[in-house]
């Protein structure tokens, strides 16, 4: 992410500064006054946190240290404390690793905190708020979380989907093997597991709404074409910038400056984004209206065919737009970063891996591939993705929460406005809840009854889906994705560490959390040549 010093552009651009200086001063001193009075109201203290400057708070800081949540991590290290509070000119960040202070945020006072911040990402990606996950507490919000859960995601929508996932599951199993046949290598070959991932889910979301793999030709071997590969890396741009600290989030004024050039990256990401699938959604309106389709068979015609209780169509045609790039977003990441650290994890340690080979020799056999079916017998390679996303969450905070009026938890006092970052990797490897926290350990998930493993937490002892209102509608569709990749391509493949090297390296990426280098690992077909699919 680009590092950027707020002093230097402000001395350098004169002309700018002379500009925008009333109205900075303005709106700190206008916060300051609010913030003050406020406080003045309540008897308990802010949660601790570093000291802010008058009226700016810690935005120095906070633009001096990038990346911004290792700084924010560092402090609550420093401190030793489980929540913190950061002053960001006016607006409180209150940042917490405890499971017990996070049920209290996402639980219990779970409607005093189920808004989203106001910034230039959050309005970029969602076309200024037309969305669902982006959209602040509202009426639109309602309106379209109603139809995720009633219309989109639901186990019925769910089943009716299932054949189109079967078919990627496929083909993920097909693009690997392909790989390897054609490599000269007798042990294998190198497989980029990051780029299987990744497309994977890309394939999988897509076809559910266009009822397509891809928007090009794709490449012989099953793999992703130029159209893909762009679609995709576009995807991974824009949640780079996603609720990324950008300076604008918190001085609005200084949004035309375009600081950091976050605005510029995003909108450019969403362009390359939307260059496909606006193509295709305006196609498929005019099909509807023009009666040539009577059938609903994916997620664009169900979007496109709602209607309210007075027979009009109840979301827009920029809705649908703006809601599906959400829904992309949403499904690509979080499965295909699990299942890389999983398999880099697991590459590591041979006996993790083993066992939950035998667990798929043992549940599903060599004779077929393994099925959605089978999910509910797969404990432990829930176990290994459940742990993947403990110790390897794909984001080092949750969605911003907003509260949307003053409230004590744990006897600090709350702010209205405040944005509450639940740490996901300070609640997965918090040491007072977890033993051995840094340690890729899959038992710790089974239970000794047997009963079966799930990838939520609703004690938020970690965080996958989050919980509450504003929590994921996506659970069965993204456990289903994320246990699908592992078990496909574990049961397909014999994996190994390249020759060159003795581990894998498991370095974390300095700017973000994802794996720093891509996992690249030896894949060698385990099982009868007929039962790779063939292309169709
Ligand atoms: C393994 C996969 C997934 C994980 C780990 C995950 C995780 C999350 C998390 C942590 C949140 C934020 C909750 C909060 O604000 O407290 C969220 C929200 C959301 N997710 Fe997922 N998600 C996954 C897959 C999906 C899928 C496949 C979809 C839909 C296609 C989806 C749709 C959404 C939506 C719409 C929200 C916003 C909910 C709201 O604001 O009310 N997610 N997800």
């Amino acid at each position: 992410m680009t590092d950027f010093n707020i002093t230097n552009l402000l001395f350098l651009s004169p002309f700018y500064f002379s500009l925008v200086f009333p109205f900075l001063v303005a709106f700190f001193v206008s916060n300051y006054l609010k913030s003050k009075t406020r406080k003045a109201k309540s008897l308990l203290p802010l949660p601790p946190g570093p000291k802010p400057w008058p009226l700016i708070g810690c935005i120095f800081q906070m633009v001096k240290n990038r990346p911004t949540f290792r700084w924010i991590h560092k402090i609550m290290n420093g401190m030793n404390t489980e929540i913190a509070c950061i002053n960001i000119a006016g607006i409180h960040l209150i940042t917490v690793t405890s499971p017990e202070l996070s049920c209290e945020f996402l639980k219990n006072q779970d409607s005093i905190f189920s808004s989203r911040p106001i910034c230039l990402s959050g309005e970029l990606i969602s076309n200024n708020y037309l969305t669902t996950a982006l959209a602040p507490i509202g009426d639109h919000y309602h309106k379209m979380k109603r139809i995720l859960t009633s219309k989109v995601l639901s186990s019925k929508r769910h089943k009716w989907l299932q054949l189109k996932r079967d078919e990627e599951a496929d083909h993920l199993v097909r693009y690997i093997y392909n790989q390897c046949k054609d490599s000269d290598n007798q042990l294998g070959c190198l497989v980029n597991v990051r780029t299987a991932a990744r497309h994977y889910c890309g394939n999988v979301i897509r076809k559910m709404i266009f009822g397509k793999r891809f928007f090009g030709e794709g490449l012989e071997n099953g793999g992703p074409g130029f159209e893909e590969i762009e679609h995709v890396n576009a995807l991974f741009t824009v949640l780079g910038y996603l609720y990324a600290f950008g300076v604008s989030d918190y001085i609005p004024w200084l949004k035309i400056l375009d600081i950091g050039g976050h605005g510029k990256i995003l909108r450019e990401g969403i362009q390359s984004i939307r260059k496909y699938q606006d193509k295709e959604i305006d196609e498929r309106i005019q099909i509807w209206k023009k009666g040539f389709k009577t059938e609903e068979e994916d997620l664009l015609d169900v979007l496109i065919m709602l209607k309210d209780e007075n027979g009009n169509a109840m979301l827009t045609s920029e809705e649908i737009k703006a809601q599906i790039i959400e829904l992309m977003l949403a499904t690509v990441d979080n499965p295909s970063n699990a299942v890389e650290w999983a398999l880099a994890e697991m590459l590591n340690q041979p006996k993790t891996l083993e066992k939950a080979m035998q667990e798929l020799d043992m549940v599903v056999g060599k004779d077929r591939l393994v099925q959605e079916s089978d999910i509910p017998h797969l404990n432990y390679i829930k176990s290994c993705a459940k742990e993947s996303f403990r110790l390897h969450p794909i984001a080092p905070f949750n969605v911003p929460h907003v509260s949307i009026k003053d409230t004590n938890v744990a006897d600090y006092f709350i702010p209205k406005g405040s944005h509450v970052l639940i740490s996901r990797p300070g609640l997965g490897r918090n040491p007072r809840i977890w033993d051995d926290p840094l340690k890729f350990k899959p038992e710790r998930h089974l239970k000794n009854n047997g009963s079966q493993v799930v990838l939520t937490d609703h004690h938020l002892r970690m965080l996958t889906f989050s919980t509450g209102g504003r929590g994921c509608p996506g659970i069965v569709l993204g456990s289903t994705i994320t246990t699908m990749l592992l078990s496909r391509i574990l049961q397909g493949f014999t994996w190994n560490i390249p020759a060159d090297f003795s581990k894998i390296d498991l370095t974390e990426s300095e700017c973000d959390v994802f794996l720093a280098k891509s996992l690249v690992a030896m894949a060698k077909p385990r099982l009868a040549e007929n039962l790779y699919p063939a292309y169709y």
